[in-house]
Parts: structure tokens; C-alpha cells; sequence
């Protein structure tokens, strides 16, 4: 489990992280979504002490990551595939992890099968592909089989084989109770895998929600609103129990039917100009979140 509490990290004037309130737990894929530049990989590179926070403070497991003694047992991440020496082979990058580390041999045989480089093994990684190094950073991440994998943007470079590789991947560590973390900035590749989803934007955190509570309100039809006199219309549909949002020159309502939306308005001599059924898209609705022009922050459940 690990927790940042008012975690904040400011560059000179650029603050990178604002003030962030997260919990990450064991057996669940958290996916951690940002535009380009939103924080990720500044809180990433602070949960390994990478990166000192300006304030606030990170429990890893109750413990402060920097006291244990075998810290890649506890934490193993993939920040920058391209920090990886490319003069050596997969097996001689993985052998020196496993020397400094402690860890037995067999085990750079089991992360080369599990991620697929065991045919390119020998081959001088300054020979791989994009995705390849990502597949030798994502073993690297896993040699010592850590309690918590960290993976920021490992998509990158992988086609879909390999994208369907890792979703299957990050469910089976969540699974074997590991907490698993990974960050992307497209909304598409995280639904598909992550159990929760964290949005942060500005290095502020915009929505903690569940992968359930994503869908309904990405794949929830919703009503839109414009009328002659907008006020009167947004009271008379709170009274009769819908959500309401400012959009443009209308409403976004939920909880009521547009018919009875259209109904309500006759009743109470609104006149309507337009009512339609939208149905957003995940995309619509990260751009509406990270744009600040809705905020979904809801309680984050301790398991
Ligand atoms: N060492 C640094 N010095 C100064 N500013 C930095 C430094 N590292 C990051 N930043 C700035 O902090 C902000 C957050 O960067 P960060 O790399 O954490 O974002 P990100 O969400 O991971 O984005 P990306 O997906 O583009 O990597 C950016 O504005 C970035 O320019």
C-alpha cells in the first residue's frame, strides 16, 4: 500500500505536483492518467525517492521506501526504458541487476520468458525495437518480484500483441496481490486494464474512481439542455431529482429521461430550444476533466 499525503514538489516556480492525496492498494491496477507534463512521472520518480518532495511525505507499506534494505524487493518500476545501457544484451542488462540485487540466476530466465525477450536474449539492445526495450524494462521492473510495480507509460512503442501482453500481465501481478500502478496519458489503454483511475492534471488530482464508476459515467447517456430561460429550467429539473451541469449555452442533465425533461418543460411553461440524447466519449470526458471543467473526486474506499 502506499500513500502520498499532501505530497507536493515544486521546480523554482513550477509547481510539478500540487498537493496530492492518493492511496494505492494491493490487488488493484490504479491507472494513472495525465496530459503531457501533468506530474506523473514527478510523483512516480518521488514514490522511489528519485525525486525529494518540496512537502509532504509517501508511506510505502507504513515505511518510509528510503528504510528498506532491499528496496527493489519492495518497489520495481520501469520510469525511462531508455536510461538502459544499449551495448549490452537483455541477459547481460538483466545478469548485472540480478548481481547487485542479490537475485538468483533462474530468475533472469523466468522474466526473459514471461515478457517474450528469451529468442533476443543475446542480441545488443541497441538492436531492439521501442517495444522490445519497454518488454527488458518491464523485466527489469519484475526480476526481484516486488510488492508494488510501477510502470509509467508502458505502452509506448508496443503494438497491439504487446499491448494485449501487458494488460494480461498487470491483471495477473493484481491478482498475486501485488499493487500495481501504470500511468499513460491516453484514456483508451488505461480503461481496459486498470481496476481504479487516477486523472491528475497541473499536478492537481481531478478524479479517483473506480473502473465501474468510470463506465457509468462515460457509457451513461445523458440529456442536453438549452432553453429560453436557463435558470428556471436547471430549478424546475432539480426539484424533480436531475444532476445538473453548465455546458456552453446549456445544460447537461442526468438522472431524468429527456422525455421527461420535455415534459417538464411543458408543464412549466419552458420553452425549449434544444433536448437531445448525447452519449460522451471516454475521450470527451478526460478532455472535460483535465480542462477542469468537471471534477469527479469521489471517497477512495480503503480495502
Ligand atoms: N527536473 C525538472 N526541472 C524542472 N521542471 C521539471 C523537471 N521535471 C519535470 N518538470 C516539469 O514538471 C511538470 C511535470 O512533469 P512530469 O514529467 O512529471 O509530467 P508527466 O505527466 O509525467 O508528463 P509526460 O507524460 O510528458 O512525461 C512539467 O511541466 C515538467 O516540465
Amino acid at each position: 500500500m502506499i500513500r502520498l499525503n499532501n505530497l507536493t514538489k515544486k521546480y523554482k516556480n513550477k509547481t510539478a505536483v500540487n498537493n496530492l492525496n492518493i492511496t494505492f492498494t494491493p490487488g488493484v491496477v490504479t491507472g494513472f492518467l495525465g496530459p503531457n507534463g501533468s506530474g506523473k512521472s514527478t510523483t512516480m520518480k518521488m514514490i522511489i525517492s528519485l525525486v525529494h518532495p518540496t512537502s509532504g511525505d509517501i508511506s510505502v507499506d507504513d515505511n518510509d521506501y528510503k528504510s528498506y534494505k532491499n528496496p527493489t524487493k519492495k518497489i520495481g518500476t520501469l520510469i525511462d526504458p531508455a536510461t538502459i545501457d544499449v551495448d549490452l544484451t537483455a541477459k547481460q542488462h538483466l545478469y548485472f541487476f540480478s548481481i547487485a540485487a542479490n537475485i538468483s540466476q533462474k530468475r533472469i530466465y523466468e522474466v526473459l520468458k514471461m515478457t517474450g525477450l528469451e529468442s533476443v536474449k543475446d542480441n545488443k539492445v541497441k538492436t531492439y525495437s521501442l517495444g522490445m526495450k519497454q518488454r527488458l524494462g518491464i523485466a527489469t521492473a519484475l526480476i526481484n518480484d516486488p510488492d508494488v510495480v510501477i510502470l509509467d507509460e508502458p505502452f509506448n512503442g508496443l503494438d497491439v500483441d504487446g499491448i494485449h501482453w501487458i494488460r494480461r500481465l498487470l491483471k495477473k501481478l493484481s491478482s498475486e496481490g501485488k499493487t500495481v500502478i501504470v500511468s499513460s496519458h491516453l484514456m483508451g489503454e488505461i480503461q481496459a486494464v486498470a481496476d481504479r483511475v487516477i486523472i491528475i492534471a497541473r499536478g492537481k488530482l481531478l478524479a479517483n474512481m473506480s473502473i465501474d464508476e468510470l463506465n457509468e459515467k462515460t457509457l451513461t447517456t445523458y440529456s442536453y439542455v438549452e432553453a429560453e430561460n436557463l435558470e428556471e429550467m436547471e430549478k424546475v429539473l432539480k426539484l424533480n431529482g436531475g444532476n445538473t451541469i453548465r455546458r456552453l449555452e446549456g445544460l447537461e442533465v442526468r438522472g431524468l429521461d429527456s422525455r421527461i425533461i420535455g415534459s417538464l418543460a411543458s408543464k412549466n411553461h419552458q420553452i425549449l430550444y434544444q433536448l437531445k440524447d448525447v452519449q460522451p466519449t471516454l475521450e470527451e470526458f478526460f478532455i472535460d476533466i483535465t480542462e477542469g471543467k468537471v471534477d469527479y473526486i469521489s471517497e477512495q474506499k480503503e480495502i
